[in-house]
């Protein structure tokens, strides 16, 4: 690099510029804020951000919004359109979306390809700037737009919505900074005499597909940015079910800064896309979020294609879960039932977190069964503004909303119906599909409501003791108190899938037994707490066995993924002859 100014160098292209960027950045050694977890507002009646959100819903309602695909920034319109409808009331949509094709896709891989040359060469903290950027501008600019549509869109309420959509996204972009400067950091500890060694962390030579679930839009944002940050260009493929909120993930990315290309859009029917994206041959990395079955089909068609990549793809994908909590009977029970109530019910019990068996002592039974179902009978159910659609009135005041879509609705229910005919199992509450109180909910004519339903089985391996349902349905096996031991090993064993748990109980040495009994029953386990909600870096998240391969997203860990090293040895010491010492006579 030149020390003297020559003005046609650094105008000559956009990788002199680069170039410049470097050299600037070599003069000082700097150290990227250090994150803090982005604090949740109240949303107390009558405060100004229950006001912001109330506009920001009346206007996404009252708006029709077009998402199209986008290619190095370039907004195509593609012409095959479908609808992200809202599934509380799903005559209404929240966006028509075009959607990409197998050409379109090549085109997306190809020209990530190209803007990956320079997006490579930015250092950190330049392509740090942008995510720590972004995290600013949705944490203001954007926080209710943000929180509208995936309220609206993905059936949240404001609490479900704001630990989503903003606090864990927000804290994903922050904490992968700081977890990247760490991963730079590490560097050789010894150098011999004459000696020099670095390590670079190259991105993979390739690009990243990324391909995202429908239930956290902050699973989105990190499945395509945790890869970009590493300097990767990555293909990011929307799950339909959440268009609208990912697409303005891309455009806040997009206005802090990622240059065009790094990210492509790429929303539309998952096997196009996916199939195009899995038969290129400079696939380097999947980063997935979703079900088993599918993660396990994209595995296979990557083993059967190992040949024709020019790497070994790394396949990340965390899956999915039919997590537990097990109650001893020292646990203080009132606590034990409200998590369960929390973790079970919580946005329906969509998340891959999701408590949905429960393991508790005959002799608490009683008292936590009338804990349980007192909660229970307190859970309003409804769409997220409100069961009155009159006057465009705006309530919030329900607990929990409306599954994804009619598909989620029919194998929920599909789920209920069988116990409610089994001899082996009883519904001791909820139970309805499309009944509910008056005042409460509409039905499944206008929205996919499912109340939220309790089951009691005889059988420990009772189906929806064993099957992930992916919604409002918890099923109970009550033990006998005095084997505690053998049916924690039972709850810790019998599940083909291991991703969170929560134990309760008082006596230290119970809780050491239980997470002992536990040790590969879950990749997060929880004490006296829920089986959901994990932070960002408080608790790396994900699961072993068939819930995934454990990466932990929003960790150094996960980052690590998107790397493939570089070792650096450079020898200051020239030598004039082969021979060792040890050859000498
Ligand atoms: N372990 C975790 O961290 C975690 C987090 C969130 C969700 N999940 C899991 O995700 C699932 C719910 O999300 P979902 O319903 O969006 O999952 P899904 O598997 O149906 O879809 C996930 C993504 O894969 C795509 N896809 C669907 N079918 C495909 C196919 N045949 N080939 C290629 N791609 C395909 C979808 O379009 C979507 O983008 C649950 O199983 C849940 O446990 C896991
Ligand atoms: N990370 C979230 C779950 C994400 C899956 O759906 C939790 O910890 O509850």
């Amino acid at each position: 690099m030149p020390l003297e100014f020559d003005k046609s160098f650094f105008e000559n292209s956009l990788y002199n510029f680069m170039l410049l960027k470097r050299y600037f950045s070599s003069l000082g050694r700097f150290k990227l804020p250090v994150p803090l977890n982005e604090p949740l507002k109240t949303f107390s009646p009558g405060s100004l951000e229950r006001e912001n959100l109330t506009s920001a819903i009346k206007e996404l309602k009252a708006s029709e919004k077009c998402v199209p695909v986008i290619i190095n920034g370039e907004r195509i319109f593609s012409g095959n359109i479908s609808d992200q409808v809202i599934g509380g009331d799903h005559q209404k949509r929240i966006c028509q979306f075009h959607e990409a094709d197998e050409t379109l896709t090549r085109r997306a891989i190809e020209e990530g390809l190209k803007a990956k040359k320079l997006w490579q060469r930015m250092p950190l903290e330049h392509r740090a700037s942008v995510f720590l950027k972004a995290a600013d501008l949705l944490t203001t600019k954007y926080r209710y737009q943000m929180m509208a549509a995936t309220m609206l869109g993905q059936g949240k309420n404001i609490y479900q919505a704001e630990i989503d959509c903003i606090t864990e996204l927000a804290d994903f972009w922050r904490f992968n900074c700081h977890f990247a400067e760490k991963i730079y950091e590490d560097q050789p500890l010894r150098n011999n005499v004459g000696n020099w060694n670095r390590v670079e962390y190259r991105p993979l030579d390739g690009f990243v597909a990324a391909i995202s679930p429908f239930n956290f839009t902050a699973i989105g944002g990190n499945l395509c940015s945790a890869p970009a940050l590493m300097g990767n260009s990555v293909v990011w493929k929307p799950s339909s079910a959440a268009v609208y909120s990912n697409y303005l993930v891309y455009k806040i990315l997009e206005e802090a800064g990622l240059p065009p290309g790094v990210i492509q859009f790429l929303p539309g029917s998952p096997q196009p896309i996916v199939n195009e994206m899995l038969s290129h041959k400079a696939l380097s990395g999947i980063h997935f979020t979703g079900s088993t079955f599918v993660f396990r089909e994209i595995w296979k068609q990557v083993g059967n294609r190992i040949e024709s990549y020019s790497s070994y793809p790394r396949l990340v994908g965390e899956t999915g879960g039919k997590n537990l909590h097990f109650i001893h009977e020292s646990a203080d029970l009132l606590n034990a039932a409200a998590n369960t109530i929390r973790s079970a019910f919580e946005y329906q019990g969509q998340k891959c977190s999701a408590c949905s068996r429960l393991y508790v002592p005959d002799s608490v039974w009683p008292k936590f069964k009338q804990h349980l179902l007192t909660m229970h009978s307190s859970i309003k159910v409804g769409p997220v503004d409100g069961t009155v659609v009159k006057c465009f009135k705006i309530d919030f005041t329900n607990f929990c909303t409306n599954v994804i879509n009619k598909q989620a609705f029919d194998k929920i229910k599909s789920y209920i119906d069988y116990a409610r005919s089994s001899s082996e199992a009883r519904i001791i509450a909820g139970g309805e599909c499309n009944k509910f109180k008056l005042n409460q909910v509409g039905n499944d004519e206008k929205g996919y409501f499912i109340h939220p339903t309790i089951i009691e089985t005889s059988d420990i391996h009772f189906k929806t003791m064993k099957e992930e349902i992916f919604g409002p349905v918890l099923t109970v096996f009550v033990y006998p108190a005095k084997e505690y031991e053998k049916y924690a090993e039972i709850a810790a064993n019998s599940s083909e899938y291991a991703l969170t748990a929560g134990i309760f109980a008082s006596e230290r040495s119970i809780i050491q037994n239980l997470e002992e009994k536990m040790l590969y029953a879950s990749g997060n386990l929880y004490i006296n707490d829920k089986s959901t909600g994990a932070i960002v870096g408080q608790q790396p998240f994900g699961g072993s066995k068939a819930s995934g391969t454990n990466d932990k997203a929003g960790a150094l860990m996960n980052l690590l993924r998107w790397t493939s090293a570089r070792a650096i040895k450079e020898n200051f010491i020239h030598i004039s002859d082969y021979i060792y010492p040890s050859n000498l006579k």
